[in-house]
């Protein structure tokens, strides 16, 4: 820009007029002549910039298609074996179903997915292994599946496409939906990961199970805190539902609200089951009973919710077995879906129903219970419920569940917990009297 400058207005004032048109010419030139060079380079720049940004979106393409963790003959032949059905012929439950799990690898999705396998019906699990709590339990889990000849495969309910191609593969009878983001306090820290699997992954599965031909039936789990601040008990599934605590039961709440309008849309057959504090064997580690545990063990102290006025919390905790018996009886009692190829065919059944266990328990009994089975004696620190979502109680009342669904709990909290007890010390490698904890 300088030497520019001093051309057009060289520093000899006596050669000014008499040089200046001619000069001013040749500037002129020279000017144009640089401004079309920038052009060009500038026209170059753009063009480089594209083909690279065309690359890189290429690359990265072309690295999700080979990183990609399923797809091919072999994949969809495992697929295939997965998700066939073993009932002896001729056997009095029917041919048997074949079930997509979403969620698999969790704590429920396990469980569901062992039972169904085990009276015979096909099952294919989808788990994406998030983080939340640690991955390698749910890798256990998944080797656990395997063993029993349950393939799970690695991938999100939010992809699109897998679902299309798990939906190709396989002409699915029934999905059991049970991957979610769980956990009442933790909407507070990440609030974002509810909506990413709670809603928007509900929906991304909702799309593949309606354009699916056949259509499946879907049971889902929703869960007791959508009663949120409702203080009529026992919790009957007519009660309102409308002032929901935190975010995750805001999303179980739109959930329900969700899979009724892909029920009065698509003819999807609908199953919501709300889940009231499960815990056992294999469980999830980011809850009270299990953190709990793990606490004591290592003699460290544990926090213990207290309610207004020190009035003690309380849940309707609920044994896994129960829970899974809920599971499958909403499954072989779920009536057919009625669409085909996103096409409403006539009305399809719509339900929803409270599996719990009927008799709440204080959270300070059950930490005695844990104590008298771990025979180690908790350090309680005793706090005012903090205002991250929690309510004080739950109980559910279960008519509708035992009528429909015979439905009948059959294992209490200390008998539950023992269990539990049993699993962790064995799992965790922990023998009594020695401090060799995995965990
Ligand atoms: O039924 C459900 O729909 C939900 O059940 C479960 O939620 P919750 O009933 O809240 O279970 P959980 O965290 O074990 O706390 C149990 C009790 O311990 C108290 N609690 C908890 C932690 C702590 O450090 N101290 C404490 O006193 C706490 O205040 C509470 O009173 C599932 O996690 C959730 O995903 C969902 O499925």
């Amino acid at each position: 820009m300088r030497v520019l400058e001093d051309d057009l207005f060289p520093s000899t004032p006596g050669k000014v007029k008499i040089e200046r048109a001619g000069t001013m010419n040749r500037q002129l030139h020279r000017c144009f002549a640089s401004t079309s060079t920038m052009f060009l380079w500038a026209l170059f720049l753009i063009a480089m910039t594209a083909s690279y940004l065309s690359f890189q979106s290429f690359v990265d393409t072309s690295s999700k298609y080979f990183a990609a963790s399923w797809g091919g003959l072999h994949w969809e032949r495992q697929i295939r074996a997965s998700a066939a059905p073993r009932r002896p012929p001729g056997s009095a439950a029917g041919a048997g179903m074949s079930v997509l799990v979403t969620g698999a690898a969790g704590f429920v999705g396990t469980h569901c997915s062992l039972a169904l396998r085990k009276r015979g019906d096909g099952v294919v699990g989808i788990d994406n292994f998030n983080a939340y709590y640690d991955p390698s339990l749910k890798k256990a889990r998944k080797a656990l599946l395997s063993s029993h000849g349950v393939f799970v495969v690695e991938g999100d309910i939010n992809d699109g496409r897998l679902l299309a191609k798990l939906f190709d593969a396989v002409p699915f009878t029934h999905v059991l939906h049970l991957a979610a983001q769980a956990g009442v306090r933790y909407a507070m820290e990440n609030p974002a990961s509810y909506v990413h699997s709670n809603i928007a992954g509900l929906v991304t599965l909702l799309e593949a199970c309606k354009d699916a031909d056949p259509q499946p039936a879907i049971v889902w789990a929703s869960s007791s805190s959508v009663y949120g601040l409702n203080d009529k008990v026992p919790f009957s599934e007519r009660d309102r539902t409308d002032q929901p605590a935190s975010l995750y039961a805001a999303t179980k709440k739109a959930g329900e609200e969700i899979t009724h309008t892909y029920n009065h849309i698509y003819g999807l057959s609908i199953t919501g089951l709300r889940f009231f504090t499960v815990y056992g064997p294999w469980g999830r580690p980011d809850m009270a009973y299990f953190s709990f545990t793990r606490n004591i063990l290592q003699g460290k102290p544990i926090t213990v919710y207290r309610g207004k006025d020190h009035v003690d919390l309380a849940r309707d905790f609920t044994y896994i077995d129960d829970i899974v018996k809920g599971c499958l009886g909403s499954l072989d009692t779920a009536g057919k879906s009625t669409g085909t190829g996103g096409k409403k065919r006539g009305p399809a059944p719509y339900r929803i129903f409270n599996l719990g266990n009927t008799s709440p328990v204080t959270v300070p009994n059950l930490v005695s219970i844990l104590e008298k089975h771990l025979r180690v004696k908790a350090k309680k620190n005793m706090v005012e419920m903090p205002g991250n979502g929690d309510v004080p109680f739950t109980h559910a009342n279960i008519s509708l569940a035992r009528q429909q669904l015979g439905y009948k709990p059959t294992t209490n909290l200390d008998v539950g917990l023992k269990k539990f007890v049993k699993w962790y010390l064995s799992y965790y490698g922990y023998t009594r009297g020695s401090k060799n904890f995995r965990q």
